[in-house]
Protein backbone atom coordinates (compact mmCIF):
# COMPACT_ATOMS: atom_id res chain seq x y z
CA UNK A 1 0.00 0.00 0.00
CA UNK A 2 1.68 3.64 -0.83
CA UNK A 3 0.46 6.09 1.96
CA UNK A 4 0.88 9.82 1.11
CA UNK A 5 0.16 12.50 3.94
CA UNK A 6 -0.12 15.91 1.80
CA UNK A 7 -0.08 19.20 3.61
CA UNK A 8 -2.85 20.49 2.87
CA UNK A 9 -6.21 19.50 1.05
CA UNK A 10 -5.26 21.90 -1.78
CA UNK A 11 -2.12 19.91 -2.21
CA UNK A 12 -3.91 16.56 -2.38
CA UNK A 13 -6.39 17.69 -4.83
CA UNK A 14 -3.72 19.87 -7.42
CA UNK A 15 -0.53 16.77 -7.22
CA UNK A 16 -3.83 13.94 -7.72
CA UNK A 17 -5.51 15.43 -10.36
CA UNK A 18 -1.77 15.90 -12.03
CA UNK A 19 -1.76 12.41 -11.38
CA UNK A 20 -4.85 11.52 -12.37
CA UNK A 21 -4.42 13.52 -15.34
CA UNK A 22 -1.17 11.48 -16.76
CA UNK A 23 -2.70 8.28 -16.12
CA UNK A 24 -6.03 9.36 -18.35
CA UNK A 25 -3.70 10.88 -20.84
CA UNK A 26 -1.67 7.51 -21.04
CA UNK A 27 -4.63 5.54 -22.00
CA UNK A 28 -5.81 8.13 -24.60
CA UNK A 29 -2.01 8.11 -25.95
CA UNK A 30 -2.60 3.63 -25.94
CA UNK A 31 -6.68 3.09 -26.74
CA UNK A 32 -7.99 6.42 -27.99
CA UNK A 33 -10.27 6.40 -24.63
CA UNK A 34 -9.85 6.99 -20.80
CA UNK A 35 -12.66 5.92 -18.17
CA UNK A 36 -12.62 6.74 -14.52
CA UNK A 37 -14.99 6.08 -12.02
CA UNK A 38 -15.70 8.78 -9.35
CA UNK A 39 -17.45 8.93 -5.71
CA UNK A 40 -19.33 11.42 -4.26
CA UNK A 41 -19.75 12.75 -0.76
CA UNK A 42 -17.36 16.18 -0.18
CA UNK A 43 -13.48 14.97 -0.09
CA UNK A 44 -12.54 14.44 -3.64
CA UNK A 45 -14.34 18.40 -4.61
CA UNK A 46 -10.95 19.72 -4.82
CA UNK A 47 -9.67 17.19 -6.80
CA UNK A 48 -12.34 17.08 -9.46
CA UNK A 49 -12.09 21.40 -10.29
CA UNK A 50 -8.29 20.67 -10.32
CA UNK A 51 -8.16 17.45 -13.00
CA UNK A 52 -11.09 19.94 -14.63
CA UNK A 53 -8.68 22.44 -15.67
CA UNK A 54 -6.26 20.19 -16.83
CA UNK A 55 -5.20 20.12 -20.59
CA UNK A 56 -6.76 16.10 -21.62
CA UNK A 57 -8.71 14.92 -24.39
CA UNK A 58 -11.74 15.55 -22.67
CA UNK A 59 -14.18 13.84 -25.09
CA UNK A 60 -12.66 11.10 -25.04
CA UNK A 61 -13.08 10.34 -21.57
CA UNK A 62 -15.37 8.59 -18.92
CA UNK A 63 -16.40 10.04 -16.05
CA UNK A 64 -18.52 7.42 -14.48
CA UNK A 65 -19.80 7.31 -10.39
CA UNK A 66 -18.74 4.67 -7.68
CA UNK A 67 -21.79 5.02 -6.21
CA UNK A 68 -25.29 7.11 -6.05
CA UNK A 69 -28.07 7.74 -3.44
CA UNK A 70 -31.08 7.09 -4.91
CA UNK A 71 -32.14 10.91 -5.47
CA UNK A 72 -32.87 12.48 -8.92
CA UNK A 73 -30.27 14.52 -9.91
CA UNK A 74 -30.65 18.24 -8.58
CA UNK A 75 -32.01 16.77 -5.15
CA UNK A 76 -29.80 17.08 -2.08
CA UNK A 77 -27.38 14.25 -1.92
CA UNK A 78 -26.92 13.28 -5.51
CA UNK A 79 -23.36 12.22 -6.57
CA UNK A 80 -24.64 12.98 -10.13
CA UNK A 81 -25.28 16.66 -9.33
CA UNK A 82 -21.70 16.81 -7.30
CA UNK A 83 -19.37 14.99 -9.77
CA UNK A 84 -20.99 17.27 -12.85
CA UNK A 85 -20.94 20.19 -11.09
CA UNK A 86 -17.43 20.21 -10.38
CA UNK A 87 -15.72 18.03 -12.98
CA UNK A 88 -17.94 19.27 -16.10
CA UNK A 89 -16.86 22.49 -16.82
CA UNK A 90 -13.26 24.34 -17.67
CA UNK A 91 -11.21 22.33 -20.16
CA UNK A 92 -13.43 19.30 -18.95
CA UNK A 93 -16.70 20.47 -20.27
CA UNK A 94 -17.00 17.60 -22.54
CA UNK A 95 -16.46 14.66 -20.43
CA UNK A 96 -18.69 12.05 -21.07
CA UNK A 97 -20.88 11.18 -17.76
CA UNK A 98 -22.01 7.88 -16.99
CA UNK A 99 -24.75 7.86 -14.18
CA UNK A 100 -26.49 5.11 -11.88
CA UNK A 101 -29.83 7.28 -11.34
CA UNK A 102 -32.47 6.64 -13.20
CA UNK A 103 -36.56 7.07 -12.58
CA UNK A 104 -37.38 3.58 -11.56
CA UNK A 105 -39.04 3.88 -7.61
CA UNK A 106 -35.96 1.61 -6.21
CA UNK A 107 -31.77 0.69 -7.08
CA UNK A 108 -33.05 -2.92 -7.38
CA UNK A 109 -35.62 -1.81 -10.26
CA UNK A 110 -33.19 0.34 -11.62
CA UNK A 111 -30.26 -2.11 -11.91
CA UNK A 112 -30.76 -3.37 -15.30
CA UNK A 113 -30.85 0.23 -17.06
CA UNK A 114 -27.62 1.21 -15.00
CA UNK A 115 -25.94 -1.69 -16.24
CA UNK A 116 -26.98 -1.06 -19.84
CA UNK A 117 -25.25 2.60 -19.58
CA UNK A 118 -22.09 0.73 -17.81
CA UNK A 119 -21.60 -1.91 -20.69
CA UNK A 120 -20.55 1.41 -22.67
CA UNK A 121 -18.01 1.59 -20.20
CA UNK A 122 -15.43 -0.81 -21.93
CA UNK A 123 -12.80 -2.63 -19.89
CA UNK A 124 -11.32 -1.67 -16.80
CA UNK A 125 -11.51 1.72 -15.38
CA UNK A 126 -8.01 3.26 -15.72
CA UNK A 127 -8.34 5.17 -12.28
CA UNK A 128 -11.36 4.69 -9.26
CA UNK A 129 -11.36 7.48 -6.89
CA UNK A 130 -12.66 6.43 -3.59
CA UNK A 131 -13.72 8.27 0.06
CA UNK A 132 -14.56 6.53 3.00
CA UNK A 133 -16.97 7.23 5.90
CA UNK A 134 -16.52 7.83 9.50
CA UNK A 135 -17.75 3.93 9.79
CA UNK A 136 -15.82 2.50 7.53
CA UNK A 137 -18.08 2.39 4.44
CA UNK A 138 -16.24 2.81 1.10
CA UNK A 139 -18.42 3.32 -2.53
CA UNK A 140 -21.74 2.19 -1.25
CA UNK A 141 -20.61 -0.69 1.15
CA UNK A 142 -22.01 -0.18 4.04
CA UNK A 143 -21.60 -2.31 7.16
CA UNK A 144 -23.84 -5.16 7.38
CA UNK A 145 -25.86 -3.11 4.82
CA UNK A 146 -28.76 -5.28 2.83
CA UNK A 147 -27.24 -6.20 -0.71
CA UNK A 148 -23.30 -5.92 1.21
CA UNK A 149 -22.79 -9.47 -0.33
CA UNK A 150 -23.60 -8.63 -3.84
CA UNK A 151 -21.49 -5.35 -3.60
CA UNK A 152 -18.94 -7.22 -2.33
CA UNK A 153 -18.78 -9.43 -5.08
CA UNK A 154 -15.76 -9.89 -6.46
CA UNK A 155 -16.38 -11.40 -10.08
CA UNK A 156 -18.21 -10.43 -12.97
CA UNK A 157 -21.27 -8.59 -11.27
CA UNK A 158 -20.52 -4.47 -11.86
CA UNK A 159 -23.53 -2.95 -9.86
CA UNK A 160 -25.28 -3.79 -6.77
CA UNK A 161 -28.25 -2.31 -4.85
CA UNK A 162 -27.88 -1.83 -1.26
CA UNK A 163 -29.73 -0.72 1.35
CA UNK A 164 -27.57 0.84 3.98
CA UNK A 165 -28.70 1.12 7.83
CA UNK A 166 -29.72 4.56 8.66
CA UNK A 167 -26.57 6.39 10.30
CA UNK A 168 -27.41 7.91 13.64
CA UNK A 169 -24.77 10.12 12.81
CA UNK A 170 -25.31 11.64 9.55
CA UNK A 171 -28.87 10.41 8.68
CA UNK A 172 -27.40 9.35 5.21
CA UNK A 173 -30.02 8.40 2.77
CA UNK A 174 -31.01 4.40 3.18
CA UNK A 175 -31.50 3.33 -0.90
CA UNK A 176 -28.09 3.47 -2.69
CA UNK A 177 -26.03 1.97 -5.93
CA UNK A 178 -22.43 0.90 -6.37
CA UNK A 179 -20.22 -0.77 -7.75
CA UNK A 180 -19.13 -4.03 -6.79
CA UNK A 181 -15.95 -4.95 -4.75
CA UNK A 182 -14.93 -6.86 -8.13
CA UNK A 183 -15.49 -3.48 -10.78
CA UNK A 184 -13.69 -1.89 -8.62
CA UNK A 185 -10.56 -4.27 -8.02
CA UNK A 186 -10.05 -4.56 -11.60
CA UNK A 187 -9.14 -1.40 -11.90
CA UNK A 188 -5.98 -0.13 -13.29
CA UNK A 189 -5.15 2.68 -10.80
CA UNK A 190 -7.31 3.01 -6.91
CA UNK A 191 -6.61 5.77 -5.13
CA UNK A 192 -8.56 6.30 -1.41
CA UNK A 193 -8.59 9.95 -0.70
CA UNK A 194 -9.91 10.79 3.17
CA UNK A 195 -9.07 14.04 5.21
CA UNK A 196 -8.78 15.00 9.10
CA UNK A 197 -7.67 12.46 11.90
CA UNK A 198 -10.74 11.19 12.79
CA UNK A 199 -10.91 9.19 9.65
CA UNK A 200 -7.26 8.23 10.05
CA UNK A 201 -8.13 6.94 13.13
CA UNK A 202 -11.08 4.78 11.02
CA UNK A 203 -8.75 3.84 8.50
CA UNK A 204 -6.33 2.58 11.34
CA UNK A 205 -8.86 0.65 12.80
CA UNK A 206 -9.96 -0.99 9.37
CA UNK A 207 -5.96 -1.66 8.87
CA UNK A 208 -6.69 -4.61 11.81
CA UNK A 209 -7.75 -8.06 11.65
CA UNK A 210 -12.07 -7.86 11.86
CA UNK A 211 -14.93 -8.42 9.31
CA UNK A 212 -15.07 -6.95 6.23
CA UNK A 213 -18.77 -6.29 7.00
CA UNK A 214 -17.89 -4.51 10.11
CA UNK A 215 -15.44 -2.29 8.21
CA UNK A 216 -16.05 -2.96 4.34
CA UNK A 217 -13.52 -0.63 3.42
CA UNK A 218 -11.23 -3.08 4.65
CA UNK A 219 -12.36 -6.01 1.23
CA UNK A 220 -10.52 -3.08 -1.11
CA UNK A 221 -7.33 -2.75 1.12
CA UNK A 222 -7.11 -6.57 1.49
CA UNK A 223 -7.82 -6.96 -2.28
CA UNK A 224 -5.60 -4.85 -3.41
CA UNK A 225 -2.14 -4.13 -1.42
CA UNK A 226 -1.05 -1.60 -4.14
CA UNK A 227 -4.20 1.11 -2.90
CA UNK A 228 -3.03 4.78 -2.57
CA UNK A 229 -4.26 6.21 0.27
CA UNK A 230 -4.48 9.65 0.32
CA UNK A 231 -4.17 12.04 3.54
CA UNK A 232 -4.59 15.41 4.09
CA UNK A 233 -5.46 17.54 7.09
O1 LIG B 1 -21.81 8.20 1.15
C1 LIG B 1 -20.79 8.54 0.62
O2 LIG B 1 -19.73 8.85 1.39
C2 LIG B 1 -18.40 8.57 0.98
C3 LIG B 1 -17.50 9.49 1.82
O3 LIG B 1 -17.97 10.83 1.65
P1 LIG B 1 -17.25 12.10 2.27
O4 LIG B 1 -18.28 13.20 2.21
O5 LIG B 1 -16.89 11.76 3.68
O6 LIG B 1 -16.09 12.41 1.41
C4 LIG B 1 -18.24 8.78 -0.51
O7 LIG B 1 -16.99 8.30 -0.93
C5 LIG B 1 -19.36 8.09 -1.28
O8 LIG B 1 -19.23 8.28 -2.68
C6 LIG B 1 -20.66 8.68 -0.84
O9 LIG B 1 -21.74 8.12 -1.55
Amino acid sequence: MKRIDFASRDDMAEQLAGDVADRLRRALEERGGAAMALSGGSTPAGLYEALSKRDLDWANVTAALVDERWVAPGEEGSNESFVCAKLQQNRAADVRFVGMWSDAPTPAEGLAAAEARYETVKGSFDVVVLGMGPDGHTASWFPHAQGLGRALDAGGVRLAAVKAQKSAVTGEHLDRMTLTLGAVSEAHYICLLMTGVEKRSVFEQALKAGPVEDMPVRAIIRMRPDLSVCWAP
